[in-house]
C-alpha cells in the first residue's frame, strides 16, 4: 500500500530500482488467461491474476491490438510501461476499488498525454512524439468508470492510413518522398514553405486538456493547429477547434492557456518579429482579441520557448527563456539535444508583465538565466515599502537544459537505477512595478526537501492568481532518472509531504477542492500510477494529510501521462 515518507527518509533512503522485465498487458476479453501469459508473456502472477479476474468482468469493449502491431511491442514491453505504447486504441469499463472514494467527488478526471511512440515500425525518439492519448476517470457515488482512447487528429489518422508518419511531431520529421528529392531540386524549398505555412506540422494534440467556461473540452499542443475538442464521456474526438480571429497565421501556441469559468487568456509567439501576443476569449466564443503585444528584448533571431505562463487578478506574466525558437534546428531533419531550440544565456532571461486590462507592458525585468516549462501560480504582493511586486512560481530547472534530451524514450526505458535525472526546484521570481530593470530569482523551498525534481505541478484552482500556499507536483526518491514520488509543497511554512512506491510512476498530481471549502488543501489530489509490474491504478490522496485514501485498478497498463482537467457533474 502507499507510504507516506517523510522528507528525511527522502534525503537519506537510497535504493536502486530493479530492472525486472515488465509488460504492458493487452487487455482482450477474447483471449483467455493462459492466451495472455503466452502469446503475451506476462511475468507477473499477481498481475495477471488482477487480469483474469477483473478485466474479463469489466471491458466491454475489446479492441485487437490493431496499432501498433505485435512484434514492434516486444521491444517496448523490456521496460516501464510508463514507456511503453498503450496496446489498444480505446476500452472502457468499470475499475477495482481499494479505499473510499468520497461521495462528494462527483465528475470526470481527463488526463491527456502522448500514448503511442510507434507507427510502421517507426520507433519514435521522444516522449513529446507520442500520439495523444485520453484516459478519463469518471467518479460516481464512490465508483469508477474509467477509460482511454486515442486522439483522432489528422497526424494519427495520416499515420494510421499510410503506415509512416506523415506530419512533423516534437522531435520527429517525415523522410521526404523519395521522388521529390531526387528529382526536383526545389523540394527543399517547398519543405520550408510547408513548414513556415504550417501544413507540415502536427496537430498531434498530446500536451493537455481543458474544460472551457462554456463547458467544451479541448485538447491542445503547441501548434495551433493542434487544438481539438472531444466529447468528454465517450473521449470521441469531434474535431478541430475553429478559431475566427485571424490570428491562426502565426503556428505556434502556449500549451497552457489559462482558463476560468468566464475567459481564456493565452499567448501566441511572433517567430517572424520575435514576441509575443497576449490573448483572451471570453467563454461561449471562438474569437481570441489581442489584449497586447510583447516584444522580446534579446536580440536573438527567435523568441524564447513559452510552454506555460502566469496571471495575477490584474497582470499576465509573460516569459522570456533562453531556451530560444532556433530557426535553424526547426528545419532539420535529425534532432539536436535542444530539439527545436537553442540556448542563448548571453542574450539574457526576461520577463515581461502586462496589464490585463490596458494591455500595455508595466515591467520588463531581466533575471537571472532559467529553464522553466510550468508556471505554478502568480499573484500581486507588497513588498517592505507597500509597493507592488507580482510574485511569479514555477519549477525551475536551474537554468540546465539537460531535462529536455532526459526525456528521450531511449533513455527513459533503459533505467538501471543511476540517479541521473537533473536538480529541480520551486523558483520564486520577484518582478518589482517601479521601474526597476532587475527581477529576483530565489528557491521557494529547499529542493532537498522534494527530492530535487519539481514539476508537472498543479495548485487548488481558487487561488490561481492569488496569494496560495500549497503547490502539488511530482519529485523524487532518489536515485532515479525520472521523478518518481508525489509531493505536497507547503510554501508558507516551508515544509513538504511527499508519497512514493517503489517502482511507480505517478503522473501529474490534480487538485480537486471539496465543495464549501474552508481551507486550501481541502480536497483530494488524484494522479494516475505506471507500475513496474506493468499494471496502472488511479491513486486518490487526501489533499491535506497527503495520505492515500483510494486506489482504482485498470486492469491494463497506462504509459505516463502529462496534464489534466476536472469536469465537475453538474
Ligand atoms: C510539434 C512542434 C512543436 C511542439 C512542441 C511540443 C509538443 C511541446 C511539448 C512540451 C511539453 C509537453 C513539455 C513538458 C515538460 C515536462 C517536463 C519537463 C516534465 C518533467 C518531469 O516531471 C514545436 C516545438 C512548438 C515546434 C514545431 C513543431
Ligand atoms: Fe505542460
Amino acid at each position: 500500500m502507499a507510504s507516506l515518507i517523510t522528507t528525511k527518509e527522502m534525503m537519506s533512503h537510497h535504493h536502486v530500482l530493479s530492472s525486472s522485465r515488465l509488460t504492458n498487458l493487452y487487455s482482450d476479453n477474447s483471449i483467455n488467461d493462459q492466451q495472455i501469459k503466452t502469446k503475451y508473456q506476462v511475468s507477473h502472477r499477481l498481475f495477471a491474476r488482477r487480469i483474469s479476474g477483473a478485466a474479463r468482468a469489466v471491458i466491454n469493449s475489446p479492441m485487437p491490438p490493431s496499432v501498433p502491431e505485435i512484434e514492434k511491442l516486444e521491444g517496448e514491453r523490456r521496460c516501464h510501461v510508463a514507456w511503453a505504447s498503450v496496446q489498444q486504441e480505446k476500452w472502457e469499463g468499470e475499475l477495482t476499488v481499494q479505499g473510499k472514494i468520497p461521495t462528494w467527488l462527483n465528475g470526470t478526471y481527463l488526463r491527456n498525454g502522448p500514448g503511442l511512440w510507434n507507427i510502421g515500425g517507426h520507433d519514435f525518439r521522444h516522449l513529446f512524439d507520442g500520439y495523444s492519448t485520453l484516459v478519463k476517470l469518471q467518479f460516481e457515488g464512490g465508483r469508477v468508470f474509467a477509460g482511454h482512447r486515442l486522439l483522432e487528429s489528422d497526424a494519427y489518422k495520416a499515420a494510421k492510413k499510410h503506415n509512416r508518419l506523415c506530419y512533423r511531431e516534437f522531435s520527429e520529421t517525415p523522410k521526404p518522398a523519395i521522388r521529390n528529392s531526387f528529382k526536383n531540386p526545389f523540394s527543399g524549398i517547398g519543405e520550408i514553405l510547408r513548414l513556415f505555412s504550417g501544413e507540415s506540422l502536427t496537430d498531434n494534440a498530446n500536451t493537455g486538456v481543458i474544460r472551457l467556461g462554456d463547458g467544451r473540452v479541448m485538447c491542445l499542443t503547441e501548434t495551433q493547429k493542434g487544438s481539438i475538442l472531444v466529447d468528454h464521456e465517450t473521449l470521441e474526438t469531434i474535431g478541430k477547434f475553429e478559431y475566427d480571429d485571424g490570428l491562426s497565421d502565426h503556428m505556434i501556441q502556449s500549451a497552457h492557456p489559462i482558463v476560468t469559468e468566464t475567459e481564456m487568456w493565452t499567448l501566441i509567439p511572433d517567430l517572424v518579429k520575435p514576441g509575443y501576443r497576449v490573448v483572451r476569449m471570453e467563454a461561449g466564443s471562438n474569437r481570441r482579441e489581442v489584449v497586447g503585444r510583447v516584444k522580446c528584448r534579446s536580440g536573438s533571431w527567435g523568441p524564447g520557448w513559452v510552454h506555460s505562463f502566469a496571471v495575477t487578478e490584474n497582470y499576465v506574466v509573460v516569459p522570456e527563456m533562453p531556451l530560444r525558437y532556433s530557426v535553424k534546428n526547426l528545419l532539420r531533419a535529425e534532432p539536436t539535444p535542444l530539439y527545436k531550440f537553442e540556448w542563448c544565456p548571453q542574450d539574457g532571461a526576461f520577463l515581461h508583465v502586462m496589464s490585463k486590462l490596458t494591455g500595455v507592458v508595466v515591467a520588463s525585468v531581466e533575471v537571472p538565466a532559467y529553464v522553466t516549462f510550468h508556471f505554478i501560480n502568480a499573484y500581486e504582493d507588497a513588498d517592505e515599502n507597500g509597493a507592488t511586486v507580482i510574485i511569479a512560481d514555477c519549477c525551475e530547472h536551474n537554468a540546465d537544459t539537460r531535462i529536455l534530451d532526459m526525456l528521450r524514450l531511449h533513455t527513459l526505458r533503459s533505467s538501471h537505477g543511476q540517479d541521473v535525472l537533473p536538480d529541480a526546484r520551486i523558483g520564486r521570481f520577484r518582478i518589482p512595478l517601479d521601474g526597476s530593470k532587475y527581477g529576483r530569482l530565489e528557491t521557494a523551498v529547499e529542493a532537498e526537501k522534494h527530492g530535487r525534481a519539481m514539476d508537472m505541478c498543479s495548485i487548488n484552482p481558487l487561488h490561481l492568481g492569488q496569494k496560495y500556499r500549497y503547490v502539488y507536483a511530482c519529485g523524487a526518491k532518489r536515485p532515479c532518472n525520472f521523478p518518481n514520488a508525489l509531493s505536497k509543497v507547503d510554501i508558507v511554512e516551508k515544509k513538504v509531504k511527499n508519497w512514493h512506491e517503489h517502482g511507480m510512476i505517478p503522473s501529474e498530481p490534480f487538485f480537486v477542492p471539496r465543495p464549501g471549502a474552508i481551507h486550501e488543501d481541502d480536497g483530494v489530489v488524484i494522479s494516475i500510477i505506471s507500475e513496474e509490474n506493468g499494471g496502472s491504478f488511479a491513486i486518490l490522496l487526501d489533499g491535506s494529510s497527503f495520505e492515500e485514501i483510494a486506489r482504482a485498478t485498470f486492469p491494463y497498463g497506462l504509459p505516463y501521462g502529462l496534464h489534466g482537467c476536472w469536469i465537475p457533474k453538474h
